[in-house]
């Protein structure tokens, strides 16, 4: 909760338009301002507000962008069903930060909409499988309307872990991070760690493409039992969701082990993939890798990170903990 003193503020800016969000920021910049963005898909949570705090120790002014990116789904995924609550999130934006909040809430109609205005309302069945990208790939924009068919792709880092059972998913996340880095024109970026490979991904995307952005990563926010705070846990059940902890539960003990000595990423991996399972969950992947290069490795000899993503009922998670050694 932000406790910072004095007058509350006016309640943020909405923007919509691209043109606009570009002037404003242009117009602060031009006053010296400095400013974060914070790129979310909405349905925010505690998550989404620590880094927004973060953003305040890092400028002068912060953007959240709130955009359920239809380029990051395949069309088999849950585009249509990705939770969203504007009203509320304004709500709960107030009320978690009375005095310091956001300047800007950037909520796009349609990034996608290269007609006039850009105020095309993309509706989910907008997404079905007609069309496919460069390497034989399908994502939700590929629909035959707005010819969108330029991507950003951050090859080696987008391949394993999440990239392999959403090979569309971080194509989709870094072309839309580079049109709202091109929209907001931000001084600096503030990502979770949650989604540890979008954030080394979005780093490696800045540093190649020579981004004028510094991307700073927060930590993992979680409910007091452990779960990782994320948008879709709405849709667990009070039975999954009690599942779902054998994740971060089975992940806290490896680390301790491999912290205590334990060497064997074999090992550690097996004892999570057991927990998880006999919790009722199914394993997407477990995997130990490096902290930059997101390689696998079989020895715990230097900084790595455990990463999960598991199936409780219709509801994909991911998680994950670093262990340094
Ligand atoms: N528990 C969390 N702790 C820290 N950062 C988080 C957490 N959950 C999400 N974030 C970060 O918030 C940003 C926006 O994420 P997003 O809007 O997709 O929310 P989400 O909760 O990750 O959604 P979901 O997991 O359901 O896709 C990302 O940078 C993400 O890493
Ligand atoms: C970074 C992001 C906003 C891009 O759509 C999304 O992948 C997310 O919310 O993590
Ligand atoms: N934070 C991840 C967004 C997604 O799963 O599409």
């Amino acid at each position: 909760m932000e406790k910072e003193e004095g007058h509350p503020r006016p309640d943020p800016l909405i923007i919509r338009d691209k043109a606009t969000m570009r002037r404003w920021s242009r117009s602060m910049r031009a006053q010296s301002k400095t400013i974060s963005l914070v790129p979310t898909m909405g349905y925010l949570h505690q998550g989404h507000f620590s880094l927004i705090t973060q953003a305040h120790t890092h400028s002068d002014l912060t953007v959240l962008s709130i955009y359920i990116n239809p380029a990051q789904f395949a069309p088999s995924e849950d585009l249509s069903t990705y939770p969203s609550d504007f009203h509320a999130d304004l709500d709960k934006l107030k009320k978690a930060f009375p005095r310091r909040g956001v300047d800007v809430v950037f909520y796009p109609y349609d990034l996608y909409d290269y007609g006039e205005g850009g105020r095309r309302r993309r509706r989910s069945s907008d997404c079905f499988n007609s069309g496919s990208g460069g390497n034989g790939v399908v994502s939700c924009v590929e629909d035959g309307k707005s010819g969108h068919e330029t991507w950003v792709r951050v090859e080696g880092l987008e391949r394993g872990l999440c990239g392999k059972s959403r090979p569309i998913f971080f194509r989709g996340v870094a072309t839309v991070v580079v049109k709202l880095f091109n929209v907001v024109e931000p001084d600096v970026a503030v990502l979770g760690k949650k989604d540890y490979q979008q954030w080394r991904i979005i780093c490696r995307m800045v540093r190649d493409l020579d981004f004028p952005v510094t991307v700073i990563a927060s930590e993992i926010v979680r409910e007091s039992d452990g779960l990782a705070l994320s948008s879709r846990n709405v849709y667990l059940s009070p039975e999954e969701r009690k599942k779902a902890l054998s994740i971060s539960s089975s992940l806290s003990r490896a680390k301790l082990a491999a912290e205590n000595g334990q060497q064997s990423c074999r090992e550690l991996k097996i004892s999570v993939v057991q927990s998880i399972i006999e919790a009722g969950g199914k394993v997407d992947y477990a995997e130990i890798v490096d902290q930059d290069t997101l390689e696998v490795v079989d020895v715990v000899d230097r900084s790595l990170v455990f990463c999960v993503a598991a199936w409780f009922g219709k509801v994909r998670l991911i998680d994950n903990m670093e262990i340094d050694v």
